[in-house]
């Protein structure tokens, strides 16, 4: 589910009106996704994306989002671009939210990861880096190390009911990794995605049947942070297996494509362990807060906490990319 805000016709068309991209011909509302409203638009000039922004997104923080879009697709990024009205801006308001519309990009997201996805997965996450170079805004990473113990202490009160014992895990792997985590400055750093899961990654098929990658999408969580920390959520989000085995031909055709654009200095390729436990632990907090807070019955597709923490404490035992086979 993905419409909380419902938009008439006319509001639309009224909203149209300042852009120009000639008459509506089709819109309807996008079931996926979780964050905000999104509608699929056809109108004379093509096939467009409508976002309207809910309570979760800052919209002193969209110029952010929007200019990096923008930024990256200048720079060669297969990526939404905003589309902006005849006054030249891209942020506007509809039924009472912040809203963009972005281009569409083709192609589908894998429902399931094959080897075959993860050396162009990692091409097009270097690149992603390589395009947001030169892009002036900064935005510190609010779910990054610092926000860690805040987030785990809102879900102190219910954490346990989800796993007995759970929280003092986390109690302990959030000290491990703020110990072990890479000092300021250390790492190279930029603009990062932030969750490139395989929902946010469009694949068509080349000539030969490969999976290609048609374009990345939301960047709501886009940040300045690590690079290698981008890589490792990466590695989580696609080199696992249903079991939750780490699938290293996975992990290594990652790396490598993504070396192939942006070689990665040997002190990130050390990092990686402890960059992939935060990462795990990221996720884990984010689902685990969603998880202890989401009204029953509310419509929102709640994911599973415990998916992450086993991949938590893979990272856990792997001290060294060796560990990680890479
Ligand atoms: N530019 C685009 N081109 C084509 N389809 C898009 C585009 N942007 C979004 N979509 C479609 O809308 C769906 C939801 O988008 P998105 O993942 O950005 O939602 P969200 O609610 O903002 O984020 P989240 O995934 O964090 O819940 C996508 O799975 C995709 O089907
Ligand atoms: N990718 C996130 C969801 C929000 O973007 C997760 O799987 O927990």
């Amino acid at each position: 589910m993905a419409v909380y805000t419902e938009v008439t016709d006319e509001a639309l068309r009224a909203f149209l009106s300042d852009y120009a991209l000639g008459e509506l011909l089709a819109f309807r509302g996008i079931a996926e996704g979780v964050e905000n409203s999104n509608y699929a638009l056809k109108t004379e000039a093509g096939d467009f994306i409508l976002t309207l922004y809910e309570k979760r997104v800052d919209r002193m923080e969209l110029p952010y989002f929007l200019g990096l879009m923008e930024h990256m697709a200048v720079h060669g990024l297969a990526c939404p671009t905003p589309v902006p009205a005849r006054d030249g801006a891209a942020l506007r308001e509809l039924c009472g939210r912040p809203a963009a519309i972005v281009t569409f990009l083709p192609g589908v997201w894998p429902r399931r990861v094959r080897p075959e996805h993860c050396a162009p997965l990692g091409e097009a996450l270097a690149r992603m880096h390589r395009a947001g170079e030169g892009f002036p805004i900064q935005r510190p990473n609010a779910l990054g190390p610092a926000g860690w113990a805040p987030l785990l202490d809102g879900c102190r009160a219910r954490g346990d009911e989800v796993q007995p014992g759970l929280i003092a895990e986390l109690d302990a792997a959030l000290t491990g990794i703020l110990a072990a985590w890479p000092a300021p400055d250390t790492l190279p750093r930029g603009h990062i995605h932030a969750d490139l899961f395989p929902d946010n990654v469009f694949f068509l098929p080349d000539q030969d049947g490969k999976p290609r990658v048609s374009g990345l999408i939301d960047f709501y969580f886009a940040c300045t942070d690590l690079y290698a920390y981008d890589v490792a959520i990466c590695l989580n989000a696609w080199c696992f297996e249903s079991d939750y085995s780490f699938n290293v031909t996975k992990a290594r055709a990652l790396l490598s494509a993504y070396e192939s654009v942006r070689p990665m200095a040997q002190a990130e390729r050390a990092a990686l362990p402890v960059l992939g436990r935060g990462a795990a632990l990221r996720f884990l907090l984010t689902r685990l807060y969603d998880w202890t807070h989401t009204p029953d019955g509310a419509l929102v597709t709640r994911k599973d906490p415990l998916e992450y923490l086993r991949k938590l404490r893979f990272f856990v035992q792997a001290e060294s990319p060796g560990a990680l086979g890479l």
